[in-house]
């Protein structure tokens, strides 16, 4: 018998965010073809799959960066599909944002108390005044500790080392007090201590929060993902958790590059 108490407030052990037959087309190629994905509240969910199997093109419809060719996308009882980023944004579904978006003049201090004030709906024309900045200091200095950047609150984020970056763009999307949290590779590009340190960093953000990420280091998605989806061709090859998923052999054949590995 469904519990329609917790499905009204679509959270507790149901779905916070799902995506039902969700499909984008470029030019007559579906690069997500009918997925239905189904995230559960307080839960890290990672998106993995071959090069080109559309992890990118979902995350930008999860996000209203891409509008769907087919298919809704709902947040608990709201719908999110074809709105805009900012409103995804608003609404609870934030997304971590890659370094080129980050000014490379302004400290990670001025990155997120910019943030603290866009998130509360204030105008760029605002920001420089000087008062209603110092509204956001306390919260930006905490989410600074919350990511390990306190010791570089100051210094220009040009500077800052490449791991100091990507905990930036987490912040920036913490910012948002998201209801999600998407992660877009979160350890891309790293060493092994930076992918150890930003391992640690999302368990610790994960706590009360919902993850969905992209992550093709798969000892990274062991460690933190509660359940994963395989994409292949657009479509959800497997889904399941970890322990499971990886010795599915449709996925070691798709990870192969097995051209029988739908079959
Ligand atoms: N704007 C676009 N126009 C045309 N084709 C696109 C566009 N964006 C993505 N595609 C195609 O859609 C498919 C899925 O791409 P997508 O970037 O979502 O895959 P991915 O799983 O993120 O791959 P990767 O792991 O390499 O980042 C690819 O074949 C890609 O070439």
């Amino acid at each position: 018998m469904p519990d329609r108490d917790d499905e009204e407030e679509g959270q507790m052990d149901g779905p916070v965010l799902r995506a039902q037959g969700l499909a984008k087309e470029f030019r007559g190629f579906r690069a997500v073809d009918g997925v239905d994905l189904d995230v559960a509240e307080g839960s890290v969910h990672a998106l993995v799959g071959p090069n080109g199997a559309g992890k990118t093109t979902l995350f930008n419809l999860l996000t209203g960066f891409l509008k769907p060719t087919a298919g809704r996308i709902m947040l608990g009882d709201r719908d999110l599909t074809g709105r805009r980023p900012e409103q995804v944004a608003r609404l609870g579904v934030a997304r971590s944002f890659q370094i080129t978006s980050l000014f490379p003049q302004m400290t990670p201090r001025e990155h997120l108390e910019l943030a603290l004030a866009g998130a509360t709906g204030l105008t760029w024309r605002f920001w420089r005044t000087e008062r209603l900045l110092d509204r956001y200091a306390d919260r930006a200095a905490e989410l600074l500790s919350e990511v390990g950047l306190s010791a570089h609150a100051g210094t220009p984020a040009g500077t800052l080392a490449y791991g100091h970056k990507r905990a930036l763009e987490l912040a920036l999307a913490l910012a948002l007090d998201p209801r999600v949290l998407l992660l877009d590779e979160p350890t891309a590009g790293m060493g092994v201590e930076d992918i150890d340190r930003t391992v640690e960093l999302v368990r610790k953000v994960r706590a009360g929060r919902t993850v969905v990420m992209v992550e093709h280091n798969m000892s990274v998605v062991s460690s933190l993902a509660d359940r994963v989806t395989v994409l292949q061709s657009g479509r959800v090859l497997v889904e399941g958790p970890y322990a499971e998923i990886r010795h599915d052999p449709r996925v070691i054949s798709a990870y192969l590059g097995d051209p029988h590995a739908e079959d």
